[in-house]
């Protein structure tokens, strides 16, 4: 078995759990409230940003030009491409993209970010590898399974949502990023498995808590003023 496989048998409870969590229950039956969707565009914009800085990190790290170019290719998609299913989920909520950019983070996604950013500039390249691999990889298993559950027509609220993190072409980074880590994971000292897995379970453990923070709203115990983060 190779030692992705093994991760993905460990996670499986949580994968199974964030499928059916109340938010993805709401992204195949077509309902969520408002203010759970804006609550998570604008938590997911200041993550997705994260995640671009994260993966400029992993370059930094990076031996190979492949490696590299994968990591660049994902800056781009993320920077250009997941404004996609953002945009889908404003217009189910009647607001405009713009006026959800800039808030501050939430307790889990703080955690998350703080996580990843944690592997990213402590770690080896393997150990950013299993933090940032959750993270396509739920969403890709997501997207395979409402198109076969729910498979949308045009007229379904979250159409565009589904059909992008369904379509074949999410398939390629996942995979390309496993081989990376299933590469590397032959050649790593005990110690750094340990971690690599550690990194990874708490990441699968995170999206969950982020599908959770969105469908409760979740602030700071002593919410002030909306804050934006400048
Ligand atoms: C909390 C959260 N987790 C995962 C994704 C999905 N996602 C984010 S970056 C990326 C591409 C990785 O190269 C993918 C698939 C999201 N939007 N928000």
């Amino acid at each position: 078995m190779l030692f992705t496989e093994k991760l993905r048998e460990e996670a499986a409870p949580i994968f199974e759990a964030i499928y059916n969590h109340p938010f993805v229950r709401g992204l195949a039956n077509g309902k969520l409230e408002k203010e759970q969707l804006v609550h998570y565009v604008k938590q997911d914009f200041e993550y997705l940003n994260t995640f671009v800085r994260i993966y400029g990190v992993a370059i930094s790290k990076c031996e190979t030009r492949e490696e590299m170019a994968l990591f660049n290719e994902q800056i781009s998609f993320v920077l250009h491409s997941e404004i996609h299913p953002h945009n889908n989920l404003c217009r189910a909520a009647g607001v405009s993209y713009d006026e959800l950019q800039g808030y501050s983070l939430a307790p889990t996604a703080h955690h998350y970010t703080r996580h990843m950013l944690d592997a990213a500039h402590t770690g080896t390249l393997g150990e950013i590898i299993a933090a940032l691999l959750p993270c396509p990889w739920t969403y890709l298993e997501i997207g395979q399974r409402l198109m076969q559950e729910v498979n949308p027509s045009e007229d379904h609220p979250f159409y565009d949502w589904i059909t992008f993190y369904g379509q074949e072409s999410m398939e390629p980074v996942t995979n390309q990023l496993r081989s990376i880590l299933d590469e590397w994971a032959r050649t790593a000292p005990e110690k750094e498995l340990k971690r690599i897995r550690d990194y990874f379970i708490l990441s699968c453990q995170l999206e969950y808590g982020f599908w959770d923070m969105a469908y409760r709203v979740e602030e700071w115990p002593v919410a002030l003023q909306k804050e934006k983060r400048i």
